[in-house]
């Protein structure tokens, strides 16, 4: 049995379909964030919220909200929001908004004083993730954790595509290498809504890695990848039959 985190995006599924995937797949969902702004949108957020809470899953706002709030110099009000949800942790992120690494790092700091918060690393921007090498990566990610986060997220977008995936939608192996050279990956949790991402680190990391942004229809497909129930990574997870 697997222990890695597995960490699902709603994208602002109808309340009756969130219900469905909670009761049928909420054993394999370790944190579910309500994707971007779509907790001010939806008028039942209290209701998946409920299930969730029935389900025991915890739960947080995308780092755009976070973002959103921040840079109209309204972060009293985000923390009155999670307040009033019980939002079980905060996202600080700055894939968005002009904020250096440092001010990030402070922002973490103080969001750990409500909430445990998961730091995130890496731009939606592809081209600016690019720009992030190694050390870049290596030096934020430990910066954030000093700062105290819990984990850190490393970007990836609901798309796969950017911050620690190549525009072509593969995993940065330069920046993965170092990562997990100087960091216990299991602070870490990557952004990996896509399978290419996801065998991709189940090969790396073993099927305890942490993974987010599973999209909703996804929970059981990756389940399956880190047990080796399907085809790219049945090999490599089955123990070799005796001699
Ligand atoms: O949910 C969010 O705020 C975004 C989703 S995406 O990157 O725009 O697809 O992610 P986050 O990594 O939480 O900032």
């Amino acid at each position: 049995m697997n222990t890695g985190v597995t960490m699902v995006i709603d994208p602002g599924l109808p309340t009756g379909a969130f219900t469905d995937l909670i009761a049928s797949h909420g054993d394999h969902i370790g944190l579910l964030k309500f994707g971007w702004g779509t907790a001010l949108v939806t008028k039942d957020l209290h209701r998946k919220i409920a299930v969730l809470c029935e389900a025991g899953i915890g739960f947080y706002f995308g780092g755009t909200l976070f973002e959103h709030h921040l840079v109209r110099d309204r972060l009293d009000d985000y923390l009155a929001f999670v307040e009033s949800t019980g939002a079980t942790h905060i996202e600080v992120s700055n894939g968005t908004i002009p904020l250096s690494q440092h001010d990030k790092a402070s922002y973490v700091e103080r969001m750990a004083r409500y909430r445990p918060v998961l730091a995130e690393v890496g731009y939606k921007d592809a081209g600016r993730s690019a720009c992030l090498g190694p050390g870049d990566w290596v030096g934020a990610i430990l910066e954030d954790l000093a700062a105290g986060a819990d984990f850190v997220i490393t970007e990836a977008r609901e798309s796969g595509r950017s911050g620690l995936a190549r525009p072509d939608g593969h995993v940065r192996e330069d920046v993965l290498h170092a990562v997990i050279s100087s960091v216990d990956h299991r602070r870490l949790l990557f952004e990996a809504p896509t399978k290419d991402l996801q065998v991709e680190l189940i090969q790396a990391l073993g099927p305890s890695v942490n993974l987010g942004n599973i999209a909703t229809t996804d929970v059981l497909g990756v389940e399956t990848l880190r047990r080796g129930l399907r085809a790219d990574t049945l090999i490599q997870l089955t123990p070799a039959p005796v001699a």
